[in-house]
């Protein structure tokens, strides 16, 4: 264990004591903050994300609104819970908990929410804003991994990111946002799936690796090179327990990796927070750089 950790749970706190700040001065012009989350279904992992979330609000005094739905919810009624809260005007942005249960188009469901509400940065719009190279909302992981990574010291500017996993909330937009030709980004990116030929040999090659594929101890020490900074971000359950993708063994072998609780989920939830501040300044015309 010669890795030094990323402390996602100390550096999450300092984020949330600034979106505390931001949620103050908006308060003191007379512009309420608000979060939203749907919540289709009753997968416990959810439930618990969720709850995890309004906590989160409640620290930072933004308000919290989760909408509740059966597991057997149709199209229609996600769609309608989705107009809500576009119309609510307590909620300055809101979430719809992934994955929906099976019958639903999650697609269908993303396009309908307003993208100046969007606190997951997944509707199309803004993923598009991000490919197209000017960030609006930005998914709350990958923004959370740079931030983390920033906030250590460690310089994605020249390195080789290697992301091994490439889902719609991760390692996609993470590949895309951290290839941006700007400062504190500007990564050289390989991104891949975790049953690429010789995974082994791209990890080695990499500077700094993200596991985001969901696939418990995929990421052996065996596979890192020595003093490379290595985060796990994907998850996996074994009953009620959180797996990482990464074996313990990475720690023996990296200068950095995040703890298996404490390192990425943390920064997500800050992330989610910062969007909903952020949608907030700019409804109320006071956007900050
Ligand atoms: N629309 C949407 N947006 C999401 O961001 C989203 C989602 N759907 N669906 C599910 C995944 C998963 N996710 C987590 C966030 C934080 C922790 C987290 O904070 N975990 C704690 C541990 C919690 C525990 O003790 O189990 C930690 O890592 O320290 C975990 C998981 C967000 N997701």
């Amino acid at each position: 264990m010669g890795a030094k950790l990323l402390d996602g749970e100390r550096v999450a706190a300092e984020v949330r004591a600034e979106v505390r700040d931001r949620v103050e001065r908006l308060r003191a012009a007379g512009v309420r903050v608000g979060l939203g989350a749907i919540l289709v279904g009753d997968d416990p992992a959810s439930a618990r994300y969720v709850e995890m979330k309004a906590r989160d609000c409640a620290s930072v005094e933004i308000a919290s609104r989760v909408v509740r739905l059966g597991p057997d919810a149709s199209q229609a009624d996600v769609l309608a819970a989705v107009e809500s809260l576009n119309a609510d005007p307590e909620v300055s942005a809101f979430i719809v908990q992934l994955p929906l249960p099976r019958h639903l188009d999650p697609d269908a469901v993303l396009w309908a929410i307003d993208p100046a509400k969007d606190a997951d940065g997944l509707h199309p719009v803004n993923l598009g804003e991000l490919a197209l190279g000017r960030p609006r909302v930005v998914a709350c992981t990958p923004a959370g991994i740079v931030e983390l990574l920033h906030r250590h010291g460690i310089v994605l500017d020249g390195a080789h990111l290697v992301v091994v996993g490439r889902g719609l909330t991760i390692g996609r937009p993470l590949s895309i946002l951290a290839s941006l030709p700007r400062a504190g980004l500007n990564a050289a990116v390989t991104v891949v799936h975790s049953r690429v030929r010789d995974l082994a040999s791209i990890v080695r090659s990499a500077d700094i690796v993200v596991a985001a594929a969901g696939s418990p101890g995929l990421v052996t020490g065996a596979m890192v090179r020595p003093g490379a900074v290595v985060v796990g971000a994907g998850t996996s359950f074994e009953g009620r327990r959180l797996l990482s993708d990464l074996a313990d063994d990475v720690a023996d072998v990296a200068a950095w990796v995040t703890p298996r609780i404490g390192g990425v989920g943390p920064m997500t939830r800050a992330m989610l927070l910062v969007n909903t501040v952020e949608a907030a300044e700019r409804r109320a015309g006071r956007s900050e750089p």
